[in-house]
């Protein structure tokens, strides 16, 4: 099973340190962490120096993996695609990075089963620049699964869908981690979305780490006042999942 821990990670944008100090206990596979904090907190800095896009002080300690550093896959907020190629060759390729360009019957039923899961394989020969900001949402999140990463990390997968959808999204993921062990790191703003699918959620606010812990713990009233400047209540509903009600600004 593969595990993760960060220490005294950092990472340089240029000359700026744009993230310092972060540290983590030991997250494991199977669990799904939710990265929450306001913007330009430094989620993104932290996916891109985990996947190895950023450099910076620290170490990121990998242990039981197959796969090493390339086991970790990052799937960015920007999804735009100006490249001419249909969903079904986009995914292609994205299956193929680093591979053997051989394409075997075991790569085309993969690609077909992850389209179908996402409820996308109805688009799967339209052209990439044909689609809505979700359906490219969608196949961005296609060509990051299809790879079968021992470590996701997903910044804002659902920002351009509707209800439904994050809801079928998050909990397909969620359901991928414990079925495979994939340990899943999701960036989030969506703060109900934490409470409801995530194991953990760790707090970045002006490039660090504010707290971290079970996602019950962790968002609080107190840290929404804190990190986010809201007032807020957290509150059981019949079902007695938390809830954030936001009353409005600090
Ligand atoms: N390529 C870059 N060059 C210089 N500074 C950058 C670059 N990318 C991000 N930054 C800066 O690093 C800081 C953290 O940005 P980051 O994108 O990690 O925030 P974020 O928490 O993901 O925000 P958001 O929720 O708005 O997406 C910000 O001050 C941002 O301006």
């Amino acid at each position: 099973m593969v595990r993760l821990r960060l220490q005294d990670l950092g990472a340089h944008h240029g000359r700026h340190l744009a993230l310092s100090g972060v540290n983590t206990p030991s997250f494991q596979g199977g669990e799904l962490v939710a990265v929450i904090g306001p913007n330009a907190a430094g989620k993104s800095t932290l996916f891109k120096r985990m996947a190895g896009l950023l450099k910076g002080p620290g170490q990121l300690h990998l242990d039981g993996s197959a796969k090493g550093p390339a086991g970790i896959c990052y799937m960015p907020q920007d999804t735009t695609a100006n490249a001419v190629l249909t969903v079904y060759e986009s995914v292609l390729l994205a299956l193929k990075q680093k591979a053997s360009w051989a394409v075997h019957d075991t790569d085309l039923e993969r690609i077909h089963s992850v389209l179908l899961s996402l409820g996308i394989a109805d688009i799967g020969f339209r052209n990439l620049g044909e689609l809505s900001g979700g359906q490219r949402q969608l196949v961005s999140i296609a060509q990051t699964l299809v790879r079968q990463p021992e470590v996701l990390l997903m910044d804002e997968p659902t920002s351009a869908l509707d209800m439904h959808r994050q809801v079928q999204v998050l909990g397909f993921v969620r359901d991928l981690a414990r079925q495979r062990g994939m340990l899943v790191f999701v960036a989030l703003h969506d703060l109900n979305q934490a409470l409801r699918f995530a194991d953990h959620t760790l707090v970045i606010a002006d490039g660090t780490v504010r707290c971290s812990g079970p996602s019950a713990e962790v968002i609080t009233v107190q840290m929404l006042r804190e990190v986010y400047q809201i007032d807020a209540r957290v509150e059981r509903c019949s079902r007695g999942m938390g809830h954030v009600i936001v009353d409005g600004v600090v």
